[in-house]
């Protein structure tokens, strides 16, 4: 029990060090320069397991059309040959996501248990998993991989293949974030803004393609349950005004769906013009 204690301890350190190094009362965190430079290593995932479901992941894309369509929807989906593996990396990774929230929850100065408990985290919340393939384009710069977004969860776990492509913008500029054995990029979405009252910022970000190499990306996303109310933490409200109108989380989902890929888009519907707050 003591060493699961200090590993979570360690993993709410990491995620002091990743996105609250700047993050001083009043001012805004710089989560995208802190992005391209930081990562998440000490999380506890065996590096077996996602090299494991990252060699898999390949061998399905690799395979030719016709054996690919054979696969259908549901049990017999393209998971089925990881499913189990599947399975074991995300409810690890939930787990570190819960250790991360709390964090954030304390670097606001609020409960630590209070973003799990105020979204049911540990009831309703929802989790998507997903591989994301990029084959080698002839004309990377006539292309994308990903348009420009920023993700609408709490936040998203991408782990690249060692091939970078992920880009944050930071200060006007699109920086690399290039990718490091055994670590993951941690990408603040939109929730976690909006119950910060905007003093994290989600990560506008972008995935680039290259003309020469296969890159791939294992990527988890996290968000709140859908019928939770999600608004800036009432403390922080006690001493300023807020950012953000509250909403039901399934409203913005659903609204996220049809503008996915559009910047930060989604995040400027809800925002308060000065004269509403
Ligand atoms: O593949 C990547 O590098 C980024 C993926 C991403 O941003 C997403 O799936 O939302
Ligand atoms: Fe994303």
């Amino acid at each position: 029990m003591k060493k699961l204690n200090s590993a979570k301890k360690e993993i709410i350190k990491e995620a002091g060090k990743s996105f609250h190094r700047s993050l001083k009362k009043g001012t805004k965190s710089k989560g995208t320069e802190d992005l391209s430079k930081q990562r998440l290593t000490n999380h506890g995932i065996p590096e077996k397991l996602m090299e494991e479901l990252m060699n898999k992941s390949r061998e399905f894309f690799e395979l030719p059309e016709e054996e690919k369509k054979e696969f259908g929807d549901g049990d017999q989906g393209p998971f089925a040959p990881i499913r189990e593996l599947a399975f074991e990396f995300t409810s690890k990774i939930k787990g570190v996501v819960r250790n991360l929230l709390e964090g954030i929850a304390e670097s606001l100065g609020l409960e630590s248990n209070s973003i799990i408990e105020s979204t049911g985290f540990d009831s309703g919340a929802f989790q998507v998993f997903a591989v994301n393939f990029y084959p080698p384009c002839p004309q990377p710069h006539l292309a994308q991989g990903l348009p420009p977004h920023s993700d609408q969860g709490f936040m998203t776990l991408v782990m690249q293949n060692g091939i970078g492509g992920l880009q944050v913008k930071h200060d006007g500029k699109w920086v690399n974030v290039n990718p490091l054995p055994n670590s993951f990029v941690v990408v603040i979405g939109d929730q976690v803004e909006v119950l910060s009252n905007g003093r994290y910022e989600s990560a506008l970000h972008r995935a680039i393609l290259n003309n020469t190499v296969t890159r791939m990306t294992l990527v988890v996303a996290h968000g709140p349950a859908l019928d939770k109310e999600i608004g800036a933490a009432p403390e922080i409200l006690e001493k300023e005004k807020p950012v953000f109108r509250r909403y039901k989380y399934q409203d913005y989902f659903h609204f996220q769906q049809k503008t996915r890929f559009a910047d930060k888009s989604s995040l400027e519907e809800v925002r308060l013009r000065v004269d509403e707050q």
